[in-house]
């Protein structure tokens, strides 16, 4: 069934949206894994790197004394537990950057997501993404997928750090005042529906990704319209 979508703006989300779930949770954080603790090692001047570290701390109630190993073991129980935080996505970013720069790493996309990403940007709409993936890791998956370097499409990138958590109305008023645009010219295309309700709450227009397979998959996506593909989005841009 297509989705009529007119909109100044389509924002996506990266995991189950434009990806596979296993892209990022095999892929990319069994790249991550063995590489978090040597990278902390060897970049000691690093703020960004110590201010991770530093909050990593912080946030699993470590002592401001707990050496890397102690760090490092979090990191992985966040992983395995799939929890988003901050730090995490900053440290893991980085891992993840080298990797691409250095051929290690390529992202392969749903088939359907490049196609309609360069044809809603030809046709005029501005793209934007939001994922708890950090900014940096953000630029570096969309210049280095299987479907070629796609960064041209996008105007802006938020994650949860400059725009907030995923799951909260405000992150997505930040978000719309960032773009300058009333929220009803903003859609947000997400795989889950906790994060769809915010934007919606926040105004903006939503479309739910059921992908065969992924984890939302059979989810309740209530009043969202939900599709499997993104090639089912008539985006016309907002003028
Ligand atoms: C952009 S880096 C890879 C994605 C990632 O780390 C992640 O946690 C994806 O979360 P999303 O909010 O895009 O579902
Ligand atoms: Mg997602």
């Amino acid at each position: 069934m297509t989705i009529p979508l007119t909109t100044r703006w389509v924002v996506v989300d990266i995991e189950g949206t434009v990806t596979a779930t296993e892209q990022v949770h095999v892929v990319l954080y069994d790249y991550a894994r063995p590489r978090l603790g040597a990278w902390i090692e060897e970049h000691p001047d690093d703020q960004e790197v110590a201010s991770a570290v530093r909050q990593v701390r912080e946030l699993a109630g470590l002592p401001a004394t707990a050496g890397v190993d102690e760090v490092v073991r979090v990191l992985h129980e966040w992983m395995d537990a799939d929890r988003k935080a901050a730090p995490l996505k900053t440290l893991q970013g980085l891992v993840w950057q080298h990797g691409y720069a250095h051929g290690e790493l390529t992202i392969r996309l749903f088939p359907d997501a490049a196609p309609a990403l360069r044809a809603w940007h030809e046709a005029g709409t501005h793209l934007a993404v939001f994922s708890s993936g950090s900014v940096a890791a953000q630029i570096a998956l969309f210049g280095h997928t299987t479907d070629g370097d796609l960064t041209g499409l996008f105007s802006r990138y938020f994650d949860t750090v400059n725009a907030g958590p995923k799951r909260e109305k405000p992150s997505y008023d930040r978000i719309a005042e960032e773009l300058g645009t009333a929220p009803e010219g903003i859609a947000f295309l997400s795989d889950v529906p906790a994060e769809l309700d915010a934007a919606a709450a926040a105004g903006w227009r939503t479309v739910g990704l059921a992908r065969p397979g992924e984890p939302f998959a059979d989810a309740d996506f209530g009043p969202h319209p939900t599709t499997d593909s993104l090639a089912h989005l008539q985006v016309v841009p907002q003028r």
